[in-house]
C-alpha cells in the first residue's frame, strides 16, 4: 500500500516571510546606489524619457537601464507611462542632489553599512567601539552627524508636528522656552517653532553641527526664535530655572544609562517649576524583542558605540523619576515609538 503523502511538509508549514526579509533587505539599497552612481535621478530630473533616452543621455546600456528603470518603478519611486519613466515626488525630493532633502549620499556613506559587515566579531568580543578623547568624540560628530541629522530632518518632520500637538504647543502651552538638547537639525523644536509663534528655543549642540542647525533654521523661517549655546550637552553649563521643556531628541540611546540619568539630573536644574522633559527614543518592550525597528537599533549601538543602548518606556520612567518627574505620559505620534512628556517636578 501506498504512503500517504504529507502535502503540509512539501509545502513547508511555516511563514518563509521573516527569512525572507532578512536575506532580500539589501537589494532595495544596491538598486538605489547603482541609480544615483549612474546619474540616473539627476537625468529624470532633467528630461523623463524612456529606457533608450535614459541610457543615451547616460552612456550606459539600454538592456540595464531598463531593468533598472523597472525595478525603480516597482519600488515606487519611479512612474512610468507608454514606456517614459519620470521621477514620482519621492524621488524628487530625496534623490535629486540639488533638493534640500536630498538623501542620495546615503547609500554611500557609514550610516547604512557601518559596521553591520563585523557583526559576529563584535558579538565574540563583546564591541568594537573603542574610547575616545573628548576632542576626537567632537572631531567624529561633527564629520558623521551632519549626513544623519539630514536623514533624521526628513524622517521625523511628520512625527515632529504630531509631538508638538501632543505637547499642547501653541494651545494650552503658548510661548514655551525650549531646551533643544543634542539638537541636530532642531526638527522637533522646530515643529513647536511653528504650531506655537511665541517659542523660543536653545538649542544645543556641537559648534559644527549648530551650523548646519542655523541653516534649518533659516529654511523654515524661524532663525530670529533660536539661540545657540555650543558644546557637549554633559558639560555645557545650562543657565537655572530657564526653561518650560527640555527636548531630548534621540540623543540618550548613545549616552547610555549613566550619562543619561546624569543628564536628566543636570535638565531637572534648568527647568522651571512645572517644566516638562520630551524624549523621542527607540523604545523596545520591557523583554526588548520588539518592536522591530527599536530591537534592530539597539545591535546599531551595540556595533558603533562603547555603552549605548536600547532603554524601554518603564526603564526611562524610573530615570525620569528619580531626577524628580514622577509622572510620565506617552503620545503616538506616527513613528516607531511613542513621545515620553516626564512633568510633575517640583513646584
Ligand atoms: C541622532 S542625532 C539627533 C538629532 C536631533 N535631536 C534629532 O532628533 O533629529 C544626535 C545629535 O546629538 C549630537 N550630539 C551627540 N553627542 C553630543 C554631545 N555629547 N554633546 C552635544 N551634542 C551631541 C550630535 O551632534 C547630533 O546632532
Amino acid at each position: 500500500m501506498e504512503k500517504p503523502v504529507d502535502v503540509r511538509k512539501f509545502a513547508l508549514d511555516f511563514d518563509l516571510a521573516p527569512f525572507l526579509f532578512c536575506i532580500d533587505s539589501v537589494r532595495g539599497s544596491r538598486i538605489v546606489r547603482a541609480a544615483v552612481d549612474l546619474g540616473v535621478f539627476s537625468q529624470l530630473a532633467k528630461n523623463s524619457g524612456t529606457a533608450e533616452e535614459v541610457a543615451g543621455a547616460l552612456g550606459v546600456s539600454v538592456r540595464g537601464t531598463r531593468v533598472l528603470l523597472d525595478s525603480l518603478t516597482a519600488l515606487q519611486l519611479l512612474g512610468k507611462e507608454k514606456g517614459s519613466y519620470r521621477l514620482l515626488p519621492i524621488a524628487e525630493a530625496l534623490l535629486v542632489p540639488e533638493s534640500p532633502d536630498y538623501l542620495g549620499d546615503l547609500v554611500h556613506g557609514s550610516i547604512l553599512d557601518e559596521t553591520w559587515d563585523h557583526l559576529a566579531e563584535a558579538v565574540r568580543k563583546g564591541g568594537l567601539a573603542e574610547a575616545v578623547e573628548p576632542v576626537e568624540q567632537q572631531k567624529r560628530a561633527e564629520e558623521f552627524f551632519p549626513l544623519l541629522i539630514r536623514f533624521l530632518h526628513v524622517v521625523n518632520r511628520g512625527p515632529a508636528i504630531a509631538a508638538a500637538r501632543a505637547l499642547g504647543a501653541g494651545a494650552a502651552h503658548r510661548g514655551m522656552r525650549i531646551l533643544d538638547l543634542a539638537c541636530g537639525s532642531g526638527v522637533w523644536s522646530l515643529a513647536v517653532a511653528h504650531v506655537d509663534p511665541e517659542a523660543r528655543v536653545t538649542a544645543v549642540d556641537f559648534p559644527g553641527v549648530l551650523e548646519h542647525t542655523r541653516r534649518y533654521g533659516e529654511r523654515h523661517g524661524m532663525a530670529d526664535r533660536y539661540e545657540y549655546l555650543p558644546g557637549n550637552i554633559q558639560e555645557v553649563s545650562l543657565p537655572e530655572a530657564r526653561y518650560d521643556l527640555a527636548i531630548l531628541g534621540h540623543i540618550l540611546h548613545s549616552e547610555g544609562e549613566g550619562k543619561s540619568r546624569r543628564l536628566l539630573g543636570r535638565i531637572a536644574k534648568a527647568l522651571r517649576p512645572e517644566g516638562r522633559i520630551a524624549i523621542l527614543e527607540f523604545l523596545p518592550n520591557r523583554e526588548r524583542t520588539g518592536p522591530l525597528d527599536p530591537v534592530l537599533f539597539g545591535l546599531r549601538m551595540f556595533l558603533n558605540t562603547e555603552e549605548g543602548g536600547i532603554f524601554s518606556a518603564e526603564e526611562y520612567a524610573e530615570w525620569l523619576g528619580e531626577a524628580g518627574f514622577p509622572e510620565v505620559e506617552s503620545f503616538e505620534i506616527g513613528t516607531h515609538s511613542p513621545l515620553l512628556v516626564a512633568s510633575g517636578g517640583k513646584k
